[in-house]
C-alpha cells in the first residue's frame, strides 16, 4: 500500500514528506524535484512571497544514485526564509518580550473569514490564529509536489502514464466547452501567465486578475487535471473506498481551498438524459471504442482505460485585500480581517499540486492491481495484464 506523509509549516525552516511503499528502481533526481516546485511557483496572481522565497530540495532517504532502493522515500523542502522567522517559529521555549519585539510576533487575533483562523482556535485551544494558519496554509503543497514528482516518473516509466493540468475556468472566465489539450501541450501551457490551453481565454483571465488587484479583492477558478495512458482496471467497484474516482475526489479536496470536484461532465451530467450523457461502445479497429468521453475515464469505481478527467474547484484566496469583516478575539468587538500580503490568485498554482495529487492515486491504484517490487515486475505484470484483457478481446483502442 502506498502511503505518504508530509509535515511542516508555512515559516518553519522545511517542510518534510515521506512516500513508503514504492517499488525500486525509479529514475528520480533532485534537480527534477525542483524542477516541479519552481512550476508551483509560477503563475501570474501569486503574492511576493512566490519570488523571494525560494524551496530548497534535499533527498534524505531512499534514492541513491538517482534510483529510489524501495526503501521510504524522505524529501526535505527548506525555506529560505527561515532566518526571518526563526524567533516567531522557534520549537524551544522564546521570551514574551522578545517575540512582541518581531514585526510579525504580534498576536493575530482578528480571523480572516475564509481561513482556517476562527474554526482552529475554537478547536485548538489557542488565543490567536498564528498556531492555525502555519500548518493550514498552502505552503505545505510543495511537500505534496515534491512527492507527486516521484510518482510521476514512477507512472510514466513503469506504464507510460502522462498527467498535466490546464486552468479551465478563473473567477467567471472560462474556456471554451470541449478543449482538451494532449500531452505534448505541457510546455506550452506552462509558458502561459495562467498555465491556460486557449490564448483568448488566458489573456481575459490575466485582466480578470489585474482587475481583481485593483479593486483589492481575490479570485478563485477551475483547474483540469488529465491523464493518458491509464489502464483499464484501477480502483474498484466492490466498495465505497477501493472507488477510484472517490479516492481521486478525496485526494483532490483534500487541496487547501478546493471546493467541488468533477469526474469527467461531473455535474453537468446531472442535467442531461442518460442518453446523451453516457459513453457508447462501439467495436474499432484494433479494439472497443468509445465514441464520447464524458464519464472521464471512470465506470463503476474502475479505470476504463480511456483519458481521466477530473476538475476542482478553487475558492477565492481568504485573505482580501479590502480586508472582511470579522471580530478581535481579544476584544469580542467588531474589526475586520488581519492582513499583510497575500496571492491575488492561486488557481495556476493548484493545477500543479491537483497533478501531483493524482499522481499520487494513480501509482497507489496501479501498485495495488500490478503490484511488484521494481519497477521491472510490476511492468511485466502490467503488461501480461494488457496481454490477457487484449486476449479476451476486451482491449481499448489506443
Ligand atoms: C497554491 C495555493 C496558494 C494559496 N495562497 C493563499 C494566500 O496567499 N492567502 C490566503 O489567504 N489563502 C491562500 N490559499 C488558500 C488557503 O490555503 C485556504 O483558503 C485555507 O487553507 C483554508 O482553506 P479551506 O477552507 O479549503 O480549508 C492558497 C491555496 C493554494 C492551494
Ligand atoms: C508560501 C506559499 O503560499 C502561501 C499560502 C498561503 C495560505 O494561506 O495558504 C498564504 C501566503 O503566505 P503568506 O501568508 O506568508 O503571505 C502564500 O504565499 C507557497 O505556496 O509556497
Amino acid at each position: 500500500m502506498l502511503r505518504w506523509l508530509t509535515a511542516g509549516e508555512s515559516h518553519g525552516q522545511a517542510l518534510v514528506a515521506v512516500l513508503e511503499g514504492l517499488p525500486s528502481h525509479i529514475r528520480v533526481t533532485s534537480e527534477e524535484i525542483a524542477e516541479s516546485l519552481a512550476r508551483r511557483r509560477l503563475g501570474y496572481g501569486r503574492g511576493a512571497r512566490m519570488k523571494f522565497e525560494a524551496d530548497q530540495v534535499t533527498m534524505i532517504a531512499g534514492v541513491r544514485h538517482g534510483e529510489t532502493l524501495g526503501s521510504p522515500v524522505a524529501i526535505q523542502v527548506g525555506n529560505t526564509e527561515w532566518p526571518k522567522w526563526e524567533t516567531v517559529m522557534s520549537p524551544d521555549p522564546v521570551d514574551p518580550e522578545v517575540l512582541a519585539d518581531q514585526a510579525r510576533g504580534a498576536k493575530l487575533t482578528r480571523p480572516r473569514p475564509g481561513h482556517v483562523d476562527l474554526a482552529g482556535m475554537q478547536k485548538y485551544d489557542w488565543d490567536e490564529a498564528r498556531p492555525l494558519l502555519e500548518r493550514a496554509s498552502a505552503r505545505e503543497t510543495a511537500a505534496r509536489v515534491a512527492l507527486g514528482r516521484v510518482a510521476t516518473n514512477f507512472l510514466e516509466q513503469a506504464y507510460g502514464i502522462r498527467i498535466l493540468s490546464h486552468v479551465v475556468g478563473l473567477g467567471a472566465v472560462t474556456t471554451p466547452v470541449g478543449l482538451y489539450p494532449t500531452s505534448d501541450d505541457l510546455p506550452r501551457i506552462d509558458a502561459d501567465p495562467v498555465r491556460c490551453a486557449d490564448p483568448d481565454a488566458s489573456a481575459a483571465m490575466v485582466a480578470e486578475i489585474d482587475a481583481c488587484h485593483e479593486a483589492g479583492d481575490t479570485l478563485g477558478g477551475v483547474v483540469e487535471v488529465l491523464a493518458w495512458g491509464v489502464p483499464a482496471g484501477l480502483g474498484s467497484h466492490v466498495h465505497w473506498d477501493r472507488r477510484l474516482d472517490a479516492r481521486l475526489a478525496e485526494a483532490l479536496m483534500g487541496i487547501q481551498a478546493i471546493k467541488g470536484v468533477e469526474v469527467g461532465d461531473g455535474f453537468e451530467l446531472a442535467r442531461v438524459r442518460g442518453s446523451r450523457a453516457h459513453d457508447e461502445i462501439v467495436p474499432g479497429e484494433d479494439g472497443i471504442h468509445r465514441l464520447t468521453q464524458h464519464a472521464g475515464g471512470t465506470e463503476g469505481g474502475i479505470s476504463t482505460g480511456e483519458l481521466l478527467r477530473v476538475r476542482a474547484a478553487m475558492k477565492p484566496i481568504a485573505t482580501v485585500p479590502r480586508a472582511l469583516r470579522t471580530i478581535d478575539t481579544s476584544t469580542g468587538g467588531p474589526a475586520v480581517a488581519h492582513h499583510q500580503r497575500s496571492d491575488v490568485c492561486a488557481v495556476p498554482a493548484a493545477g500543479v499540486v491537483a497533478e501531483a495529487m493524482v499522481a499520487l492515486v494513480l501509482a497507489q491504484a496501479c501498485l495495488e492491481k500490478f503490484g511488484g517490487d521494481s519497477v521491472g515486475e510490476t511492468r511485466r505484470n502490467y503488461e501480461s495484464y494488457l496481454a490477457d484483457v487484449a486476449a479476451r478481446g476486451l482491449a481499448i483502442q489506443e
